[in-house]
């Protein structure tokens, strides 16, 4: 599995080139009727290339980049996060999805961990690009398999996307509901105590 600085393709991510992301958007505005020159869209080009530029950066980072701090600490008993703000971007349209990501592992019998606001950054790295959430969900439970030699990982994503609600079919409050689990996470008794944690939030 390839976790390195891709891009969802397998491709490797090429730097954001500005200039020709606010071209492209100068281009979308007059598709869509606009007259770019007039006073309130005149900025809007470069603007909207550097919000671009924030929203897809995780395309020019890797797991490794924030799975950098660990710990031997000795736990090895499951360290879940849950109710992880989520905000990515559906790749068919290109707009939010948003939602919770509950991320939990098992770490090695070695104890290796890592700090809990890196699991935040991890969702980050794999949220901040065009994405579709199934993938999204597999991306970060690989990703702390491997890089932690976690011995289990259970991660649940709920997001409503906008593509759903803003447009087409137009079902505000419809949730997607994904999950990825390895290793000793499988396990019935862990993975239901994984649930019941997640669930709690809930209450
Ligand atoms: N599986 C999956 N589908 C997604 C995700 N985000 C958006 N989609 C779906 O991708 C599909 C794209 O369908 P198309 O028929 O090619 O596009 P469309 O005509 O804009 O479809 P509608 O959204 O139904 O209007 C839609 O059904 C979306 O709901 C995602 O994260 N996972
Ligand atoms: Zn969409």
């Amino acid at each position: 599995m390839n976790i390195g600085p891709v891009s969802t393709d397998g491709k490797p991510a090429g730097p954001f080139d500005h200039d020709r992301a606010a071209a492209a958007v100068r281009e979308l505005l007059i598709a869509i009727g606009e007259d770019p020159d007039r006073e309130g869209l005149r900025d809007t080009p470069a603007r909207v290339a550097r919000a671009y530029e924030e929203l897809t950066g995780g395309l020019r980072k890797t797991a490794e980049d924030v799975l950098t701090t660990t710990f031997d600490l000795g736990h090895d008993e499951m360290v879940l996060v849950r109710d992880i703000e989520l905000w990515s971007m559906c790749e068919h349209h290109l707009v939010p999805f948003t939602g919770v990501a509950h991320v939990g592992y098992i770490p090695a019998e070695s104890g290796k961990i890592t700090g809990l606001s890196k699991l935040a950054r991890l969702v980050d790295v794999y949220a901040k690009r065009p994405q579709v959430q199934e993938r999204l969900t597999t991306q970060i439970a690989d990703s702390l398999m491997e890089i932690l030699d976690a011995r289990g990982v259970i991660v649940v994503i709920e997001a409503e996307h906008l593509c759903m609600t803003m447009r087409g079919v137009r079902k505000a409050g419809a949730r997607t509901i994904t999950s990825a689990v390895r290793g000793i996470m499988h396990n019935a008794a862990t993975r239901s105590e994984a649930m019941a944690l997640i669930n709690a939030a809930h209450r």
